[in-house]
């Protein structure tokens, strides 16, 4: 069952196109992550699929019902406000006991929910982050480089935790990271983003396709490559290339 579907979808902010000409879906119980540099319109493509933006030509097709579960790259809690795990997953709408343990089970942290906000560990910070987004039951969990600041340790093992919850929930998940070994080897899918779809298919393909090697180099993490663009095709179609 396709629960997202994006179909010839450009986006512009003011005159400048940040996406183009984008096909994506999604379905049910897949692991997809989204890879590109930085500006490359990765963010824009999940404010599509969540609806947080129209595109500026195409469609946007939701399931009906479609209930997506968001976990955000950080977020920031004042540090002198007194906020446990427990309270903070009733923010803004209250849950029930057993809703907010059923959750913290899932993300892995159930011991966690009497602790300060203030006080956890980043890895523990992200998985109660994943906690609350589990807690409407979603169809669709969408992660924007969840795990940003976590050592590849700590990485790993929440994209581990991800899996675990695709199993045991059969939600699909949709992600974008810069951790690309860690992140492909727990992926079904990878698109590769450069303000259009350069490559997509099954890590082992994504990871051996020129166009992805242009941008990300051909070592295991090519992370020093991010930012070289040597592309044989060419990108006229965008007003601005997002990285040069
Ligand atoms: N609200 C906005 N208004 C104007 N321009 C925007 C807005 N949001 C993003 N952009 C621009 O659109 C382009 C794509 O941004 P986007 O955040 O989608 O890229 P990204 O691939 O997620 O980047 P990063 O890896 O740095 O997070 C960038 O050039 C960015 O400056």
């Amino acid at each position: 069952m396709t629960l997202v579907s994006l179909t010839g979808v450009s986006l512009k902010y003011g005159g400048r196109t940040v996406l183009s000409n984008v096909d994506f879906a999604i379905k049910q119980g897949e692991i997809v992550t989204v890879v590109g540099p930085n500006g490359s319109g990765k963010s824009s493509l999940l404010r599509n699929v969540i609806g947080a933006v129209k595109p500026s030509v195409g469609t946007v097709t939701r399931m009906a019902g479609l209930r997506i579960g968001y976990v955000p790259q950080k977020l920031h809690i004042d540090p002198t406000l007194p906020l446990t795990v427990r309270r903070f997953l009733s923010l803004p709408v209250r849950v029930s006991d057993s809703v907010a343990h059923a959750a913290l089970e899932q993300a892995g942290v159930a011991a966690l929910a009497d602790r300060q906000m203030t006080n956890l560990s980043g890895g523990q910070f992200q998985r109660v982050l994943l906690a609350r987004a589990l807690l409407c039951k979603p169809h669709l969990l969408i992660l924007d480089e969840a795990t940003q600041g976590l050592d590849q340790p700590g990485s790993a093992a929440f994209y581990r935790q991800i899996e675990q919850v695709r199993q045991e929930m059969g939600c699909a998940v949709l992600m974008v990271s810069h951790e690309l070994h860690v992140v492909m080897a727990a992926s079904d899918r990878v698109i590769c983003l450069n303000g259009h779809i350069c490559c997509e298919g099954t890590p082992e393909l994504v990871a051996s396709a020129p166009e992805y090697r242009a941008l990300f180099g051909t070592g295991t993490q090519g992370a020093l490559a991010l930012y070289r663009h040597e592309h044989t095709h060419s990108h006229d179609h965008l007003d601005e290339g997002p990285a040069a």
